[in-house]
């Protein structure tokens, strides 16, 4: 596998400063929550590397250790005293098994409501409205399931799950009364993926309260 260059790290750096700096603007990194990610080079399942957010940082800030580079494993590939992101195991799975480019992590009131609401169904379902289309799914009125794990404290147990929760369509997963992972090739599909997601959780929850 190719060396990656001090291009190709300091690209995969700017791109995560720039959606950390967006998504912050919108409150969805309450309390320093939330984790980021950017793969950078050669992708197999088995080898890959992403640059991710250090761990336990408030994001709605600017620093020079908001990134580092790891590995498939999740483990640091350059030497460094910064800490991955606690979550980064749940990356790790998502890209073995998606192939993805990006990985974005947050946690919102809405994310939190709709997967308490339909935690025991397993799947938030979203039936008929037009966002969907923004998951690059086009028929019409369109129902989806949008998975949801859960919130177990061990991270390796979380992530041992992501393999079979995994829909081909959609690309999300949740955490109960935790948060959402959102994928796509780029950054710019999963800022639009976790848009639109992040538009049906509060659709859902507020058609729920609405309907009684
Ligand atoms: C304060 S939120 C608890 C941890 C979490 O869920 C999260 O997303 C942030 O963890 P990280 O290690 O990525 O900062
Ligand atoms: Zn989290």
């Amino acid at each position: 596998m190719t060396e990656l260059t001090l291009e190709q790290k300091q690209h995969a750096y700017d791109e995560l400063r720039e959606i950390k700096a967006n998504l912050a603007a919108r409150g969805w990194f309450p309390a320093t929550s939330g984790n980021l990610s950017v793969r950078v080079g050669e992708f197999t399942p088995d080898k890959f590397t992403f640059a991710v957010t250090s761990s336990g940082k408030d994001k709605s800030l600017q620093s020079p250790e908001d990134f580092l580079l790891v590995n498939e494993k999740g483990t640091p590939v350059e030497a460094t005293r910064l800490k991955p992101s606690a979550e980064t195991l749940i990356h790790c799975e998502i890209y073995k098994y998606t192939g993805a480019g990006a990985i974005l992590h947050v946690h919102t009131m809405f994310n939190n409501l709709a997967s308490e609401l339909y935690g025991e169904e397993g799947f938030i379902p979203v039936e008929g409205i037009e966002i969907i289309k923004a998951l690059n799914i086009w028929e019409e009125d369109a129902t989806i399931r949008i998975p949801v794990l859960p919130n177990y404290a061990d991270i390796p147990k979380i992530a041992e799950l992501v393999q079979g929760a995994i829909v081909p369509r959609i690309p999300g997963i949740v955490l109960r009364k935790h948060g959402i992972y959102a994928w796509g090739a780029s950054v710019a599909e999963a800022k639009r993926h976790l848009e639109a997601f992040e538009f049906m959780f509060e659709y859902v929850y507020r058609w729920h309260l609405l309907k009684k």
